[in-house]
């Protein structure tokens, strides 16, 4: 659970069109300090959308997003570029870049972040490689030579390059079988605890999100249906909410987060 109830990301009013499609209106939310903080809905709800804007790859039609305190829409580039290093961002299948080794990847951010020598970045980056609890072995590995679940950890190792205070994960478990994913999200637990990261999650896993989650943000109806712990969220009697948590799956992934308690 976060530790206190600092915001980091705060959400004000927001709306996004794409031409004449409404995605989102009136969504307010604040993501606090230390949380793992999950954004969930139907397949279409805009949860892509809105990671995207809070990450500024895309901008909201209108209302506010800050971070840290500074309003995106207001920062020119310098101040944005300094801002976006403070993230760390894990795109869906780990996007890691396939003619280049497990290290290689990971030392790209500081190569082109930092002045620091080439000696120093091999060893920060074997560094995040252990930190990931992937073997030094894997460091001279090419992608395609890995596990799906070896690849997630190397492209957390990335995210967590440059030293962000703010992690982004962009459906994690995705392509993972049962036993992986469980052990990702406990990777993601013991990264949040001992680097005190915030973690903001695009998530379809409903395991995960029982597992791992302090709140959620549920979108649907093109705008915020719900901000909650996930128990609370599940309770809700809204009927989206209710298809979401209560059907099959839901009630399975909620019978086994009670079952490890
Ligand atoms: N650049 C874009 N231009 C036009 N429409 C877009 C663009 N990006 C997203 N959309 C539309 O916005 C809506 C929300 O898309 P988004 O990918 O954010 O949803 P999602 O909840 O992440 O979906 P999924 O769970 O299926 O990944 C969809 O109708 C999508 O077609």
């Amino acid at each position: 659970m976060p530790r206190t109830q600092e915001p980091v990301i705060q959400i004000q009013n927001l709306e996004t069109r794409f031409g004449t499609a409404l995605i989102h209106k009136e969504i307010s939310l604040e993501v606090y300090r230390g949380e793992i903080f999950a954004i969930v809905g139907g397949s279409g709800s805009g949860k892509s959308t809105l990671l995207r804007e809070i990450i500024m790859l895309t901008s909201p039609s209108a209302g506010s997003i800050r971070i840290f305190g500074e309003e995106l829409g207001r920062l020119d580039e310098t101040c944005a570029a300094h801002l976006q290093a403070r993230f760390g961002m894990m795109f869906q299948q780990g996007a890691l870049f396939s003619s280049l080794t497990v290290l290689e990847n990971v030392a790209l951010p500081l190569k082109e972040h930092t002045p620091l020598s080439s000696q120093l970045i091999t060893e920060l980056a074997l560094h995040k490689i252990k930190l990931v609890g992937l073997p030094l072995e894997a460091a001279t590995q090419y992608p395609r030579e890995l596990s799906g679940g070896m690849i997630k950890r190397a492209a957390v190792a990335r995210a967590l390059a440059l030293d962000p205070e703010l992690l982004f994960l962009d459906e994690p478990s995705a392509g993972l079988d049962p036993v992986s994913a469980a052990a990702l999200d406990k990777l993601i637990l013991d990264l949040r605890d001992s680097l005190n990261l915030t973690v903001v999650l695009v998530t379809h896993d409903l395991d995960s999100l029982w597992r791992i989650t302090d709140r959620a943000a549920f979108l649907g109806e093109k705008t915020l249906l719900g901000l909650d712990t996930v128990a609370a969220l599940a309770r809700s009697e809204h009927h989206l909410l209710q298809a979401y948590f209560r059907g099959p799956r839901g009630r399975t992934a909620q019978e086994s987060a009670w079952t490890r308690k």
